[in-house]
């Protein structure tokens, strides 16, 4: 009895508060569909108010987004942006060894929650960098500003970042430079992102002639889908192959390539109110879609004359459920000042960075089409890949560390 208190006051005492802030934050239900943005709101500004810092909450795009400001030496200066999402994608609670949004944490350290890593451990970690530079008697050079961000999960479409860089109240922020997530990396080093790969979702319709299931009917929708589908699958062994089966020298990674997958496939009349299909009558439309994610590298008008060429045939046409025309990349050249200075600034650590394209779309993408330096860099290493998985979980040591790794990177940039 009496070692179990003892036992429970130590693990108190060496509790960093930092951990019971992004424990708390963990807790608040901002997973989709109904992401409680009130909520994580209140906790954002409660927490700003305790550590001094300068908060708003914008509501321009329809769902509250949190700013908090540092005024720095020389406010006109183009500050450094800290941007995160507060959304989480869903949990299948079945799935999960722990209530995922309970935030327990195990014997080892390991926090089990919806985004310990996709990412509401960056967004405390930029809320504590915030609060130790405030603490600071000095003050940094230029404005540091932190945005809390709505519906990064469902694409940032609509409420999210996509409709706030078009608005005044993010052109005034005049940002120089935006740090927002990055990944895990399940060995010793990080991976830094300085660009994205396009995401086009294209749904291809094909419609065609129609009949008896018995007979030889030509120019079926399903065989004109069937010859596209070929085409496009053909392409993906040719990507995977570059991917998978180049000179080792080559070095590629995911994010270098395109991928095309095939992820919704539609035909066949249903029957009986809609719980068997009909086997005898050729039906007369077919659709496909795939999810295409296009490295920066590659010319997105070419691209697109290459989807047009798959789909020339007669009865075949084509939409996007998801699509952009522009996909710019941070250049990490010597021009670059905010790139020396972030190299620099982890040399000084210790800790080596790999830069890469990120395989999948976050928020920086918007940024970045704005003609706005962003890297995409998250402080987790030796940790598996969890985003969107069961189970996510990030050790409490590693978050913590990863607050410190930000403070020896964060306030050079601030001071350029
Ligand atoms: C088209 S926007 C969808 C955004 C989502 N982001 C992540 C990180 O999974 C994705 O890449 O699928
Ligand atoms: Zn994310
Ligand atoms: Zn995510």
């Amino acid at each position: 009895m009496w070692g179990f208190i003892i036992f429970t006051i130590t693990v108190y005492i060496h509790t960093d508060p930092s951990v019971t802030v992004f424990r708390k934050f963990l807790q608040i239900r901002t997973d989709h569909p109904n992401p409680d943005y009130e909520g994580s709101t209140t906790f954002l500004l409660e927490k700003a108010k305790e550590y001094g810092i300068e908060a708003e909450v914008y509501r321009g795009t329809g769902s509250p987004i949190v700013i908090m400001k540092i005024e720095g030496q020389d406010p006109t200066l183009p500050c450094v942006c800290l941007n995160s999402h507060v959304d989480v994608v869903p949990a299948v609670v079945d799935c999960w060894k722990v209530d995922p949004f309970s935030a327990f944490k195990d014997e080892k350290g390991d926090i089990y929650s919806r985004g310990t890593q996709d990412m509401k451990c960056v967004a405390i970690q930029f809320l504590e960098v915030a609060r130790l530079i405030k603490q600071r008697a000095e003050k940094p050079k230029r404005n540091l500003i932190l945005t809390f961000v709505p519906d990064e999960e469902i694409g940032g479409t609509g409420k999210g970042m996509e409709l706030f860089v078009e608005h005044e109240r993010f052109r005034q922020l005049n940002i120089g430079l935006c740090i927002d997530e990055g990944l895990a990396s399940p060995n010793d080093t990080f991976t830094v992102f300085y660009g994205e790969r396009a995401p086009w979702w294209v749904h291809v319709t094909a419609v065609g002639n129609v009949g008896h299931g018995s007979r030889f009917i030509e120019g079926t929708a399903v065989e004109k889908l069937m010859r596209t589908v070929n085409k496009m699958l053909q392409f993906r062994d040719d990507q995977f192959n570059i991917l998978h089966k180049g000179h080792s020298e080559c070095g590629k990674k995911l994010g270098d390539v395109t991928t095309l997958n095939l992820t919704v496939l539609k035909a066949g009349l249903p029957e009986n109110g809609g719980n068997a299909y009909n086997y005898n009558v050729i039906p007369a439309q077919a659709e496909a879609g795939f999810d295409i994610r296009i490295p920066p590298t590659v010319n997105l008008q070419e691209f697109l004359e290459q989807i047009k060429a798959w789909t020339a045939e007669e009865g075949l046409s084509f939409t996007f459920a998801n699509y952009t025309d522009r996909n710019e990349m941070t250049h990490l050249n010597q021009d670059n000042k905010w790139w020396s200075c972030f190299q620099d600034s982890c040399k000084q650590i210790g800790i080596t960075i790999v830069p890469e394209i990120f395989p999948a779309a976050t928020d920086s993408r918007f940024i970045r089409n704005k003609g706005i330096p962003a890297f995409g860099f998250s402080p987790i290493n030796n940790t598996p890949i969890l985003l969107h998985d069961h189970n996510e979980f990030l050790n409490e040591k590693t978050f913590i560390k990863g607050i410190d790794i930000y403070m020896n990177i964060i306030p050079n940039l601030l001071n350029l």
